[in-house]
């Protein structure tokens, strides 16, 4: 049986997506996990909020695993997967509710379990219906998932998850929680590496607006001034293909615009921003128009990167890269002919991937992955261990 891995929770980011990756790589791999100090550089002394307890909950019970310490606001959890049976079938179930009595992302849990699901080796669709908030700040919003990586998956060769939102649930504060299915078909085949590299021309712009339905005029309005001022920084001189949709939010405080921009390569880059405030009388316009203005500048700066995944899709697809068979590379784009940083979210997720299965990226967004599920994987696995002691060896005999 493979030794415990054990991982610092303050480290990098010190948030909760080291424990979805971390959670989530440890249930396919079938190894031994544990975390201490979780969330250790949130407010509020971290440990697991209901989110991430419902994530080690469900991913243990999928993964036959036993689970020690996870309660709400645990800080140290250990996770043992079974290491007896590898039949998936037997605990991942077809048709699975999870629910949520809090507006916790529903989009965080689906972050958790996705690549479980996707490299369980199951033969059949699973289904998951997930209640809580589909639009909650600081977390991918149900329109981005559905606009930004789902499309992105599929351009990488993950091409059958749908997504059907239900009711929308909003951070804090909502009276009632949303709720979103997912429906993944497991890979058959390992995933084959993957190069995000070719960025294209901006082909077209969508946006997206929540908002109450009495200001749907005023916020068109908004966006069609920042499209008639700042298209030409999108689309250069080609011609403008531009969508605006809007969804009355059913809620006086809550306020979402998302824009995503399609290139001629089918690359997406989004950019959104969630209001859920109170408008003061006489405070709309510029409320609506700062709101507009905000996120045309973050997806600006997107686009005039020129590398091929914004900055939080970047951070999400690294497990995949970390898992798909050999080199993969997501370009980030060059700001002054200087390669952009990766997030520190990027880099804590890259920091799980080399502690949990020994890959590792380098400056340009690449890495050579393992191949989970291919039958050359354990020999990968053999050659990365057999390379990790020979550095210890190294270590030591420098000392
Ligand atoms: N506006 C956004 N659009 C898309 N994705 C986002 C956005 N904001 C944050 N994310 C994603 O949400 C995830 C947040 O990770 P983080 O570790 O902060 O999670 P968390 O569980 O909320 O933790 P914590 O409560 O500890 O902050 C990252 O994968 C990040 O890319």
């Amino acid at each position: 049986m493979a030794s415990t891995i054990h991982l610092e929770g303050t480290t990098l980011e010190g948030g909760g997506q080291l424990l979805r990756i971390a959670i989530g790589l440890s249930s396919l791999t079938q190894t031994p996990l544990n975390i201490t100090n979780i969330r250790g550089k949130r407010s509020r002394g971290g440990g697991l909020k209901a989110q991430h307890l419902t994530s080690v909950q469900w991913l243990a019970q999928a993964s036959n695993a036993q689970l020690s310490g996870a309660g709400l606001k645990s800080k140290e959890i250990t996770f043992a997967p079974s290491t007896k049976e590898s039949k998936t079938e037997k605990y991942l179930k077809c048709d699975t509710q999870i629910s949520q009595d809090t507006p916790g992302s529903i989009n965080l849990v689906f972050q958790a379990i996705l690549p479980y699901i996707l490299f369980s080796g199951a033969k059949y669709s699973v289904k998951v219906r997930i209640s809580g908030g589909t639009n909650v700040s600081n977390s991918p919003s149900y329109d981005y998932i559905s606009q930004v990586l789902l499309p992105t998956l599929s351009l990488i060769g993950i091409a059958e998850i749908k997504s059907q939102v239900h009711s929308r649930g909003w951070s804090q504060g909502g009276t009632t929680l949303g709720s979103i299915t997912y429906t993944v078909t497991p890979l058959t085949q390992p995933l084959p590496g993957f190069t995000l590299t070719t960025r294209g021309d901006i082909k077209s712009v969508k946006a997206t607006i929540l908002a109450p339905k009495a200001c749907e005029e005023h916020f068109k309005n908004e966006l069609n001034v920042m499209f008639d001022r700042r298209g030409t920084a999108i689309f250069g001189d080609r011609e403008s293909e531009i969508d605006i949709s809007f969804e009355d939010s059913l809620h006086d405080k809550r306020f979402y615009l998302l824009l995503v921009a399609t290139t001629t390569t089918g690359v997406k880059l989004g950019r959104d921003w969630l209001y859920d405030r109170g408008v003061k009388a006489g405070k709309l316009e510029m409320v609506l128009s700062s709101m507009a203005k905000k996120v045309f500048g973050d997806l600006i700066a997107e686009i005039e990167h020129g590398g091929c995944a914004d900055e939080f899709l970047r951070d999400q697809l690294v497990v995949f890269q970390a898992l798909a068979k050999g080199r993969s590379e997501v370009d980030g784009g060059r700001r002054k002919g200087v390669l952009v940083e990766p997030s520190l979210h990027a880099k804590t997720a890259q920091w799980v991937v080399n502690e949990m299965i020994g890959v590792e990226f380098d400056d340009d967004g690449a890495c050579k992955g393992i191949g989970f599920g291919s039958e050359d994987e354990d020999e990968t696995i053999e050659e990365e261990e057999l390379r990790q002691s020979f550095a210890i060896l190294d270590v030591a005999q420098a000392r």
